[in-house]
């Protein structure tokens, strides 16, 4: 499989970095949107087809392979059915934007304390839907954090619109952070984000090269962490899918895809570098 097409000379050197010495490389994505077409119900996400073995490839060969999620880590790892699947023994899932982490090896998920503001947003999140207007949004309960989509009503858009003050009011109020996503409003827990996940992912194991793939306004913090490392030395490659329209993300890019389709091609491609050495 060919290279896939590299839009900045920072991608190009950042591919090179990976393939020269895949050992000190890190591969690191988002979950919904990157390995797994978005649907209407959350809890329908599965990974698309061939996603799970070009991770598993790529494991063989590189330092480490982590899914970056917004979801708790234990969802992401049941939806993404990498438990057991071969060649993913090493594999990381860091949850809810880094609160939590969960390793193949073990089974075992750590995590950050949870602030109390969370149960009191969920506690007041159908007062304040029903205030705006909109009391049938979807709330996703995540347990560390609460998720409002909106995806399913007859106007989404406008639905998102009608609830980004108010949500934005309850989210200072109880001193969380509000996540613009996909059709949907995140209060969830300041201080960590995919940026702060991939520093330490990449502190941790002293990584001299990743490739991250994103398709969300939640993944710009890990977008924007991996620009600044670069002028520290690392090599990074950017890879954003279409699947969300974030135009900042696609911006920010050395390779843009449509779909998971196109990420299994990317990903599959880099294996394929490895492989040759090339
Ligand atoms: O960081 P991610 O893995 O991308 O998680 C971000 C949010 O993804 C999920 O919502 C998105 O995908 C849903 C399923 O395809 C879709 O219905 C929704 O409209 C999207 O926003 C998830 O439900 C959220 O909890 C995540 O925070």
């Amino acid at each position: 499989m060919s290279t896939p097409v590299l839009l900045t000379e920072a991608g190009r050197l950042g591919w090179e970095a990976i393939v020269r010495d895949p050992g000190t490389a890190v591969i690191a994505s988002d979950f919904d949107g990157v390995l797994s077409p978005l649907v209407e119900d959350p809890a329908m996400s599965r990974s698309a087809p061939g996603v799970l073995d070009a991770l598993a490839r790529l494991a063989q060969t590189v330092n480490q392979v982590a899914i970056v999620t917004g979801r708790p880590a234990l969802v992401a790892t049941e939806l993404s059915g990498v438990t057991g699947h071969p060649g993913l023994g090493r594999l990381v899932v860091l949850g809810h934007y880094g609160l939590e982490r969960w390793e193949a090896a073990t089974g075992a998920v750590t995590s950050e304390p949870v602030p109390s503001g969370v149960a009191e947003a969920r506690d007041r999140l159908p007062g304040v839907l029903q205030a705006a207007g909109v009391p049938d949004a979807f709330v996703e309960d995540k347990e560390s954090s609460v998720a409002v989509h909106t995806r399913r009503l007859p106007d989404p858009l406008g639905a998102l619109e009608a609830l980004r003050t108010p949500l934005t009011e309850l989210a200072e109020s109880v001193e969380l952070r509000l996540e613009p996503g996909n059709l949907v409003f995140e209060l969830r827990p300041p201080g960590i984000d995919k940026g702060v996940a991939m520093r330490r992912l990449v502190g941790s194991t002293g990584a001299r090269s990743v490739l991250y793939g994103g398709d969300d306004l939640g993944d710009l913090a890990a977008f924007r962490a991996l620009q600044e490392l670069r002028s520290e030395g690392l090599y990074a490659v950017l890879l954003a899918t279409r699947s969300s329209g974030a135009t900042e993300l696609l911006d920010a890019a050395d390779i843009v895809v449509d779909d998971p389709a196109g990420v299994v091609t990317v990903l599959t491609a880099l294996a394929d570098a490895i492989a040759v050495g090339s």
